[in-house]
């Protein structure tokens, strides 16, 4: 609840005084919201927060009566002057509200001791869907629709018959045989698809998206030029009815089943209760469903079956004592943006959340909800459409959350009308909050992501298990177990830690030892004797400890192929990783190069037409010398034209980049703007690497050009020797021969013999040909070991493998 109205003040304690005031204030805002909700058909509070208002009314006037006022009988809003009006003959009232189970108890034994049934007397009643629409009656006479009106207050309405003769559910004639006097009513709708479609529509054609299917519905239906309403997919479902020459039946029940029978549509899921019971049953299977309908529905309607007992019930001021609205809980809540906190997933993503004024949505309090992403914010589709049309997230807004089922609440929309003036466009981070690096996004990615792996504490459990993985530092007794306990304990907060952790023998022992007791503590509780655990926790040597230092005492001396692959840079692979360190041999070449490309680093807008689908490196380099050479000014249209057309680009790469930029003129532009951050000559190199690319070229300057991440790497390097990788095809058992490996391999992994036939100077590739020296073959090798067959390619076990290692290595 917004906090301008004290609604949890307990009503007993207010003095006469007080309480006149908050009803004074309580009774505007109602009228207000009336006025909004049902004559302009654009709400600006949720129907949650108008329930609220109305039952605080309600319990202000139950304890000073003399507080009563117009509002606290009106329904709905006088008709809206441009339409004509309708005096309706029966008034169109509303429906008491229950909310909780307890309310439709107490409805029925209200109902039950004012007929003065006893015990033994069933009082029958049905149970339907709530349609969350707009109420709309049909007057017959003599079997032609001759009036349609809305409910207005109740009293008048308004005349909307043109409109809804174009609604095809509608029936323009009864048949023959039905009373004189006909008046059906029931609620107008707009399903979920039709919706959708309607939505997207009017977006394309400029104009604004409706917020639901109830207000697309009464917005629809309310206009002036019945052709606008013609196209609108409305519908109907008949449940009530006014003035009636004549009654079809004597039940509720029976009264809609004429209706249908006349042709109208009605409602499928309405049922008889005999019982509350029956009647909550009915409630919370139809809640399950809810979601499934096809349409709106915010709760049940209950009404008494029989049509004398309703005569004998009548009503209360303005709604009948004979039915009752059970609403379910709201799935939708306007609140306020109090701000927007960035967390810092396991991989870096940075990932928006909505902190919100606590706000009730679907029975669950909320003060937090997704935001998606950046472009979300902005309100830029994941298809680069605008969404909300276009309407951006601003903190102070006030938003509307949605959570439905378990669904994680977000934020759908907000409402322009009540944005502060002073609030600005939100800025999304381009740095870590968690760690201060900076955070980078990749275009044609959603996601912004922090840059400085390495000492990120939001990443950090993730990067050092990538680090000391078998590929990388391959740490032996340092598994995810471990890192985990010992990132907990403050030990390994970095990789450079882990070089450390020999110095802090005692503290490693503590936390394994308190790690141990916890895990022997839980899984006592899980098997629920204290008995089982016999070994209680004796001095368990702490062996395992001495063997972790000596395998990463090990590694203090590692191939430069595997320390690039373990620092974790983006798109930087174990291929990729092979790539570089083959061409620059050692540690201080690969850093050198590193540094010079960072210098000849590109700009954004070079990256940006590198990265736009089917522009290749090629059509991009083309077109930034054909923006070069164009000398006109980006005014005149016919010269951009002829500039783009003298860049000679494929038409896949011309569509893309005007769909991107716009038109000529934005592509030209975005070219001369990338004609001056072209990259420099070191980048180009790095980039043109076999298995590097543009993409990881940028990657690992981004990363190195952090300087967390250089000192973590100036940190192992002053406990790590990075072993120069020896130039491939000297030497080796296996030099320059081509291999390949297929079938179950028992002995060794894929990887590892991969690696071992490689430090041997094999080459080892996927598929075998003509040129192929040796194939592998364990169990179950298939087309492979065929083809090796057919080019007579030399084929040998795992065993021998095996052996023919065990010699190269002698
Ligand atoms: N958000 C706002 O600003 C705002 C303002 C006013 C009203 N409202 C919403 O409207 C409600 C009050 O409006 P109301 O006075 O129309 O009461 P109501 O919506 O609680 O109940 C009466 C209405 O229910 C509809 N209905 C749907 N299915 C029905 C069925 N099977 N049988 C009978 N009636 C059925 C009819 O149109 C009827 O007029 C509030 O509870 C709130 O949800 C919201
Ligand atoms: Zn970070």
């Amino acid at each position: 609840m917004p906090s301008e109205t004290p609604l949890d003040r307990d009503v007993a304690a207010l003095s006469e005084a007080e309480a006149a005031a908050e009803h004074a204030v309580i009774a505007a805002r109602i009228a207000e919201a009336d006025i909004r909700y049902h004559q302009e058909d654009a709400p600006t509070i949720s129907d949650a927060d108008y329930d609220a208002l109305r039952r605080r009314l309600y319990a202000i006037e139950a304890r000073f009566p003399a507080l009563r006022s117009a509002v606290s009988t009106s329904v709905g809003a006088a008709p809206a002057g441009k339409f004509a009006k309708v005096r309706h003959v029966v008034p169109m009232l509303s429906l008491d509200n229950a909310f909780a189970d307890q309310d439709v108890v107490d409805f029925v034994d209200r109902a039950r001791r004012f007929l003065g049934l006893d015990a033994g007397q069933v009082l029958p009643f049905t149970a339907e869907p709530k349609i969350d629409g707009l109420s709309l009656s049909l007057r017959y006479e003599a079997g032609r629709l001759v009036t349609a009106a809305t409910r207005g207050d109740g009293y008048e309405g308004e005349n909307v018959t043109a409109n809804a003769r174009t609604i095809a559910e509608i029936p323009e004639i009864l048949p023959a045989g039905v009373p004189e006097i006909v008046e059906i009513r029931g609620e107008c709708y707009m399903g979920h698809a039709d919706f959708a479609a309607l939505n997207a529509r009017m977006l394309e054609e400029g104009g604004k998206a409706f917020m639901n299917p109830r207000n697309a519905a009464a917005g629809s239906l309310r206009q002036l030029d019945a052709k606008i309403t013609a196209v609108r997919p409305l519908k109907f479902f008949a449940y009530a009815w006014g003035e009636m020459s004549a009654l079809p039946a004597t039940t509720q029940m029976g009264m809609v089943e004429a209706f249908a029978a006349w042709g109208l549509p009605t409602n499928p899921r309405m049922v008889i209760c005999t019982a509350v019971d029956e009647a909550l049953a009915f409630y919370h299977a139809l809640e399950e469903d809810r979601a499934g309908l096809g349409y709106d529905i915010d709760g049940v309607v209950y009404k008494v079956n029989e049509l004398a007992l309703q005569n004998r019930l009548g009503f209360v001021s303005r709604s009948p004592r004979w039915a009752i609205a059970h609403k379910f809980p709201a799935e939708q809540a306007f609140t306020v943006l109090e701000g927007i906190d960035i967390q810092v997933g396991r991989t870096g993503a940075l990932t928006p959340v909505a902190r919100l004024n606590p706000v009730t949505v679907g029975g669950v309090v909320v003060s937090n909800a997704t935001l998606h992403n950046e472009d979300y914010i902005k309100g830029i589709g994941a298809d680069g459409a605008p969404i909300r049309g276009g309407r951006d997230i601003r903190i102070g807004d006030t938003v509307i959350i949605q959570r439905a089922g378990d669904v994680i609440p977000q934020v759908v929309d907000i409402d322009l009308a009540k944005r502060p003036a002073d609030a600005q466009p939100y800025v999304f981070p381009t740095v870590c909050p968690a760690c201060g690096s900076h955070a980078v996004r990749e275009e044609g990615e959603a996601v912004r992501r922090c840059t400085g792996g390495l000492i990120c504490p939001a990443q950090a459990v993730e990067r050092i298990r990538h680090f000391v993985s078998r590929l990388a530092f391959d740490i032996e007794g340092l598994g995810d177990e471990n890192v985990q306990l010992f990132h907990e304990a403050g030990l390994i907060k970095s990789p450079v830690d882990i070089f450390h952790l020999h110095e802090k023998r005692e503290a490693a022992r503590v936390a394994l030892a308190e790690y141990r007791e916890r895990q022997s503590e839980e899984r006592r509780q899980r098997e629920g004797t204290e008995a089982k655990s016999k070994r209680k926790n004796e001095d368990r040597s702490f062996e395992g400890l001495e063997k972790l230092f000596r395998a990463i005492d090990e590694r203090r001396s590692i191939p430069l192929d595997r320390f690039i692959y373990a620092l974790g840079i983006r798109n930087v692979g174990e291929a990729t990783a092979k790539a570089l360190a083959k061409r620059y041999v050692g540690i201080d070449a690969f850093r050198e190069a590193v540094a010079r490309a960072i210098e000849g680093l590109p700009g954004e807008a070079w990256q940006t037409l590198t990265e736009i689908p089917r522009v290749g490196a090629g059509s991009r380099d083309k077109l930034i010398a054909a923006a070069g050479e164009f000398s006109g000014d980006l005014l005149g249209a016919l010269d951009v034209e002829a500039a783009l057309n003298r860049a000679g680009l494929n038409k896949p790469a011309r569509d893309n980049l005007l769909a991107h930029f716009g038109d000529a003129v934005g592509v030209i532009r975005a070219a001369r703007e990338a004609a001056g951050g072209q990259p420099g000559e070191a980048f180009r190199e790095l980039a043109s690497l076999g298995d590097v690319g543009e993409v990881a070229a940028i990657s690992i300057a981004d990363f190195f050009a952090e300087p967390h991440n250089e000192a973590v790497v100036s940190g192992l390097l002053a406990e790590v020797s990075v072993t120069d990788v020896a130039r491939p095809a000297t030497g080796g058992a296996l030099a320059g021969k081509i291999m390949v490996f297929t079938g179950n391999l028992e002995k060794m992994t894929r990887s590892e013999a991969k690696a071992t036939a490689e430090r041997l100077g094999a080459k080892v590739a996927g598929s075998v040909s003509k040129k192929t020296d040796l194939v592998v073959a364990g169990p179950g090798a298939g087309s492979k070991l065929a083809d090796a067959t057919k080019f007579g390619v030399r084929v040998i076990s795992e065993d021998e493998w095996l052996a023919l290692l065990d010699e190269a290595s002698r």
